[in-house]
């Protein structure tokens, strides 16, 4: 069934105009004036915009001791209702556990997602058998392989297995993340705290300074470069993780940056609240910061040294949250945010005016999916791309309220926050998914999205690192190699 979404602006990454959209079987197939559907929406003083991409999502985690509590339903059911059509998880192999077994496993977990999503492969351990999967991986879709360099006798990883996955990835076109953080720093600072009687959750932003996560962005950066590969650095919280980005990008480094909405806008006093259950529901990591840190940020995202917000939303209950009553080391890290990523990041940036309406949707949407590769099939209106559309009302406000939100957890960082500007009806791959308030969208519609190895940046590398490559010089008289 044709739907034409008519009267509305269109906004791109790099464009606003007035123009109708047509889509039919999935995708657009027309842009122009006085278009007709079988169906018709009025986006009159809407806009009309790509489906948010978040690339940062944990559902159904396996996590200290515990699951995230938004799965593959709830989880993009909040997305959709947020604008959000796309989501990239977390596969996490347990240690010493199959690739392709562990992406068998999130297959069938994502079974159950209504908007569409991809994965992103986790290195949680590292031998023969990581090195000879990653390609089957690749094969299989994925282009983008996790890195930990935090979460201690868990996840983490160290530098010697960091580089030969690193150099892995550049072999395979593909592109590592990090979630950039010393961990052995952090298991320290974390026992010290503990011995001198700090237990609650404002410790847990005490073991977490800028410091560890400026040492050890610049760390993977530098690891990176060795490696002659692209990197993401994931969920970038502060000034000293930026800098060494910025400092990458202006040396010719090919790294990119993910602020999250949570660190954009809420501040590191949430830890102090009289309240524990309202400090330990906001425990993730890396922690708050403080307004200096939200600065450089958002001037991140206007001047392009940032490119992605995303969210890790990684949701834990209330009564999850206590496992750490008096050992801050064991509430699970996490906190929401799929369903308010774009509202908030609207109403804070674009109605301040720190961001545009386009830089807006390059953050949201078109950035990432020219980073992981799927673009312009994601993250773009354009004839042919997938019909995964936001029609979003800037004049519409909410208050955001846990009562009325889908995800499945029993409150929300941002409570009681005052949104204007908000997606009034989403379509994700032509279909109405979500229209004011309702979810339409069904349980299992969404589709696993495959994303090539050999991104753009990747060839461009690769192309660049061969050719500054060190080579013998060839000495007269002398035979090569002596
Ligand atoms: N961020 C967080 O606290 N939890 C999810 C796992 C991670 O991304 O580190
Ligand atoms: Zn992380
Ligand atoms: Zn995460």
């Amino acid at each position: 069934m044709a739907i034409a979404i008519k009267g509305g602006t269109i906004v791109t990454a790099d464009l606003s105009y007035q123009a109708d959209v047509l889509v039919d079987g999935g995708r657009i197939v027309e842009i122009g004036s006085d278009l007709s559907g079988d169906e018709t929406i009025d986006a009159s003083g809407a806009y009309v915009m790509p489906g948010g991409i978040d690339p940062h999502t944990h559902l159904e985690m396996p996590f200290m001791g515990t699951f995230s509590s938004d799965d593959f339903d709830t989880g993009t059911a909040a997305a959709l209702a947020g604008g959000t059509t796309m989501v990239v998880d977390f596969c996490l192999p347990a240690p010493n556990q199959s690739l392709v077994e562990a992406l068998q496993e999130w297959h069938q977990k994502a079974g159950k997602a209504r908007a569409d999503y991809s994965f992103h492969m986790a290195i949680t351990w590292w031998g023969r058998q990581v090195f000879d999967e990653m390609p089957e991986v690749v094969r299989r879709g994925i282009n983008t392989f996790k890195h930990f360099m935090a979460y201690k006798g868990a996840l983490m990883v160290n530098d010697d297995e960091m580089f030969a996955s690193f150099q892995r990835c550049a072999e395979l076109g593909a592109m590592p993340l990090v979630h950039a953080e010393n961990g052995d720093v952090v298991a320290s600072l974390q026992q010290k705290l503990l011995a001198e009687g700090n237990r609650g959750p404002e410790a847990h932003g005490y073991s977490r300074p800028t410091q560890v996560e400026g040492e050890a962005t610049n760390r993977a950066i530098m690891i990176a470069d060795q490696a002659g590969v692209p990197l993401y650095v994931v969920h970038v919280s502060c000034e000293e993780s930026h800098e060494a980005i910025r400092r990458a990008r202006q040396a010719g480094m090919r790294v990119f940056g993910e602020p999250l909405i949570q660190h954009l806008t809420l501040d590191e006093g949430e830890y102090l609240n009289a309240d524990w259950d309202y400090a330990a529901r906001r425990v993730m990591s890396p922690p708050f910061r403080n307004r200096k840190h939200q600065d450089s940020l958002w001037a991140g995202l206007a001047s392009g040294s940032l490119q992605v917000v995303a969210t890790d939303h990684c949701a834990f209950t209330t009564e999850q949250k206590r496992f750490g009553l008096g050992d801050f080391t064991k509430i699970p890290n996490g906190t929401g945010g799929l369903e308010d990523r774009l509202a908030v990041l609207w109403t804070k940036g674009v109605n301040t005016g720190r961001l545009t309406k386009n830089e807006f949707v390059a953050v949201t949407s078109t950035n990432i999916a020219k980073i992981l590769n799927v673009y312009p099939r994601k993250g773009a209106i354009l004839p042919g791309a997938d019909a995964d559309i936001v029609v979003f009302d800037p004049a519409a406000t909410k208050t955001i309220r846990a009562a009325s939100q889908k995800s499945a957890i029993d409150y929300n960082v941002f409570e009681g926050f005052e949104a204007k500007g908000l997606p009034k009806i989403v379509l994700s791959g032509g279909k109405v998914a979500y229209r004011d308030g309702d979810v339409r969208a069904e349980t299992g519609s969404g589709r696993f999205v495959e994303r090539p190895a050999n991104a753009p940046v990747n060839k461009a590398l690769s192309t660049w690192k061969e050719l500054v490559a060190p080579r013998p010089v060839e000495r007269s008289g002398i035979p090569a190699g002596v």
